[in-house]
């Protein structure tokens, strides 16, 4: 039989008792300790605001190249902006040479945060960083924003799941997480006109960075696969009306190897996909407070790995992927 990933519905956990939340947490602990995916239903985000964004996702990466460059900062350590085909390439993160992967992407984050040093700082200022939002379409930056308060609040749940999923105080989390420097990534990966250089994907083989990436997609041709732990690659689902979740490196080191941060990537199209190859995804990495210190939970003598602050691990990342 085909593999594939778990379906969780979150409905019963979102606000239920705690013995529904603990029902819930078992089954994420099932899919994070093996393949480290899954996908969710029932998570209360409303569809026309998933659709609003992809709406205005596509409108804008549709335009002409000169315009959207004029959304990209000069400063290509800046992660902000729109990024244009071969800008980066993720399998590089995980030490792969591989060549630049075939798609664009606009990276933003939280729109305001308070007049406060942690933030306005000299090492606030490398993770609270204006957005740069293109002139057109009109009601893009409204429509992130919106989308972006409605991934706050289910990471916000995500992680209380997560703890009891784990044994711990469900709010360990908690104040690690409240500045959170998550940042999102819209996808474009335009239809292929010419074939890939030899090694080239949409996206390559890599592992996200943070705690939990939470992605919306669609499933036309040339989508995500995920590594299973026998080798195999696995097609991933990704429908607009649901999420996939998976777990990054900073949870794997976190829960010292008891969930894994899996390898995954995004295919390239048949030659002869055409136009329909189209493909547009939406994910929003969650990332700790950067000053977050990120320590095994394993007894004394046990860590599998040296503790690590939360935005340190990120701008290696970001400096590793780099074309
Ligand atoms: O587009 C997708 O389906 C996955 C993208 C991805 O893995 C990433 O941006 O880290
Ligand atoms: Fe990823």
């Amino acid at each position: 039989m085909k593999q594939t990933i778990p379906v969780i519905d979150l409905a019963p956990a979102l606000g239920g008792s705690r013995a529904e939340r603990l029902a819930v947490a078992r089954r994420i602990e099932a899919a994070c300790t093996d393949i480290g995916f899954f996908t969710i239903r029932g998570h209360g985000v409303p569809l026309e605001l998933i659709d609003a964004l992809r709406g205005h996702a596509s409108r804008f990466f549709n335009l002409p190249l000169e315009e959207k460059l004029r959304a990209s900062p000069a400063d290509p350590s800046v992660p902000r902006g729109y990024r244009a085909l071969g800008f980066d390439a993720l399998a590089r993160g995980n030490a792969d040479r591989a060549p630049g992967d075939l798609k664009e992407y606009y990276h933003f984050g939280r729109e305001t945060w308070p007049d406060d040093p942690y933030y306005t700082g000299p090492e606030g200022q490398a993770y609270f960083i204006p957005n740069r939002w293109p002139e057109r379409p009109a009601g893009f930056a409204a429509a992130a924003s919106a989308y972006y308060a409605q991934m706050e609040r289910l990471t916000a749940s995500m992680m209380e799941l997560a703890a009891l999923a784990l044994g711990i105080d469900e709010h360990f989390f908690a104040d690690k997480i409240d500045r959170h420097i998550t940042a999102m990534r819209i996808n474009f990966y335009p239809a292929q006109q010419t074939p890939p250089e030899a090694g080239q994907l949409r996206a390559g083989a890599h592992t996200d960075y943070g705690l939990l990436t939470i992605l919306n997609g669609e499933n036309t041709p040339g989508g995500l696969q995920v590594r299973t732990r026998a080798g195999d690659w696995i097609d991933i689902e990704t429908d607009p009306g649901t999420f996939v979740i998976n777990i990054g490196d900073l949870l794997m080191r976190w829960t010292n190897d008891r969930w894994v941060s899996n390898v995954h990537r995004v295919v390239n199209p048949p030659a002869d996909a055409g136009p329909a190859a189209q493909r547009i995804s939406i994910a929003f990495f969650h990332h700790p407070n950067y000053d977050a210190l990120v320590e095994c939970i394993a007894p004394p003598g046990q860590a599998k790995y040296p503790p690590v602050l939360s935005g340190e691990y990120r701008d290696l990342k970001y400096r590793q992927t780099r074309v």
